[in-house]
């Protein structure tokens, strides 16, 4: 068996390429060996190139990692062994602008070639090249939660997959506004962006989505590229009449019950989101409904007459996030207008970027942070911990009953619990 280390592949980075709608051949071969490593079917020229136009659209940089010790048979040398994408889009930090976020996505290694080191060396490299560029802060989605601590990605917040019984026992007990009507889902194409831009700007958590997400929930790019025709959508108008809410499912009939499953939620207001489950819920012919992206403390939970009705059958984490200029964050992070106070904060990061001492001092809605100083540490912890911080999505305590935060100072614990609750709960609907 081979036995290269990572320092003796090719690496190459370039970006993604569709000129004319067709993927150029860097652009097929790296999206063939990033399918291949997700163990996903094998793509047909027309998805490879639907999928080409919309990582381009994204402005996604791709790296490959190339052998050419190849023997015969084997995948040849243009196509990677190992995958990796970059590129640059908005996260919701709850302050008065959007924040440029690092996003990574499209990481593998071809089996044949793992545990050498690759990931290792292309998310250094990486990290390194983006903190020189002045990126302050990455993030990325994934497929197992082992991996990413050791480069310092925290988990900032998770999602609850909930089944919801539909009919006599879906009864909301708050009046809901606005109406909703079905569309054809197509439509969605051109819908969809608009009512998530307006998420967005309001939520945070909330990551600016790939290019790729609006023909998917229209129902026009399935697997493979094909049309989904199971695909359904509705949208809620909110009380001036405009659209503020989409939902697009699919239903599921089943031997014994029938399943309304969710596929896309996205509401700009919470008028908007309880009318689109008062509709979901209230479908005929349908025993539940399933959604795999509710947020963690649901409103509609509260909303409805039976709080069981809501049934948590899953949380999985959904945004990792990894901090590359502390004190850059920190001060474009919105606060509660009445939060005040100080903590200073020693960071151990084994990549360096975040490692130091931080004075954060909050008042009137914003942060100033110091760096160094010759004050004594009041928290000590890790940068992926600072990551899992960040939104406040999770209470500094818990962290600290977990044994993640060591406290200097007593009381310290408490005080950055309340400095970092968020403006408004953290929620995010992007997965890339
Ligand atoms: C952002 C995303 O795209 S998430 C998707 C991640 N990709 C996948 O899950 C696809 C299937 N898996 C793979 O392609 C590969 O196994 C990868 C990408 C997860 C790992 O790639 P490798 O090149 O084997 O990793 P590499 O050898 O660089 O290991 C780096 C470190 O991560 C650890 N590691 C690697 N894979 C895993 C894993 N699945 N679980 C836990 N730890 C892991 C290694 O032990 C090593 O630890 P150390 O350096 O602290 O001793």
């Amino acid at each position: 068996m081979a036995s290269e280390t990572a320092d003796e592949y090719e690496f190459r980075t370039f970006p993604a390429a569709a000129p004319d709608g067709r993927a150029d051949a860097a652009t097929r071969n790296w999206l063939v060996a990033e399918s291949r490593g997700f163990h996903e079917p094998r793509m047909t020229p027309e998805a490879i190139d639907l999928a080409a136009v919309d990582i381009a659209a994204d402005g996604r940089r791709l790296t490959g990692a190339y052998t050419t010790t190849t023997p015969e048979s084997a995948l040849g040398p243009d196509v990677p062994v190992a995958t990796f994408a970059a590129y640059e889009h908005t996260l919701n930090v709850g302050g008065a602008e959007l924040l440029p976020a690092h996003l990574i996505a499209g990481v593998t290694v071809r089996p044949t070639h793992r545990r050498r080191g690759l990931l290792r060396r292309l998310m250094t490299d990486d990290l390194t090249a983006a903190h020189a560029a002045g990126q302050a802060l990455a993030a990325l989605t994934v497929s197992e939660a082992t991996i990413y601590r050791r480069f310092g990605f925290g988990t900032a917040y998770g999602l609850d997959s909930v089944t919801v019984p539909a009919g006599q026992r879906f009864r909301l007990t708050v009046p809901t506004t606005g109406r909703c009507e079905l569309i054809d889902a197509h439509d969605l194409v051109s819908i969809a962006p608009r009512v998530f831009s307006a998420f967005h700007a309001r939520t945070p958590g909330s990551v600016d989505r790939q290019h790729a997400y609006w023909r998917r929930s229209a129902g026009l790019a399935g697997p493979n590229g094909a049309a989904d025709d199971t695909v359904r959508a509705a949208v809620h108008y909110g009380v001036g009449g405009a659209i503020d809410g989409f939902a697009a499912y699919r239903v599921h009939e089943g031997d014994r019950a029938t399943e309304l499953e969710v596929i896309d939620l996205v509401a700009a207001n919470d008028g908007a989101y309880l009318g689109l489950w008062e509709l979901l819920g209230s479908m005929d012919l349908v025993d539940t409904v399933r959604f795999d992206a509710a947020p963690a403390d649901d409103p509609l939970r509260w909303a409805l007459a039976d709080w069981r009705a809501v049934r948590t059958t899953g949380r999985s984490d959904r945004l990792w996030i990894r901090l590359l200029d502390v004190g850059t964050v920190f001060e474009a992070r919105g606060y509660l207008p009445d939060a005040e106070g100080e903590v200073v904060v020693e960071v151990a990061d084994d990549l360096g970027f975040a490692a130091g001492r931080y004075r954060i001092r909050v008042a009137g809605g914003r942060a100033s942070v110091t760096r160094g100083g010759s004050a004594e540490p009041d928290v000590e912890l890790e940068a992926w911990v600072l990551g899992s911080l960040y939104l406040g999505a999770v209470d500094a305590r818990t962290l600290a009953s977990a044994g993640r935060i060591v406290e200097r100072t007593a009381g310290a614990v408490g005080r950055l619990a309340a400095l970092l609750t968020p403006v408004r709960p953290v929620y995010g609907v992007t997965h890339f």
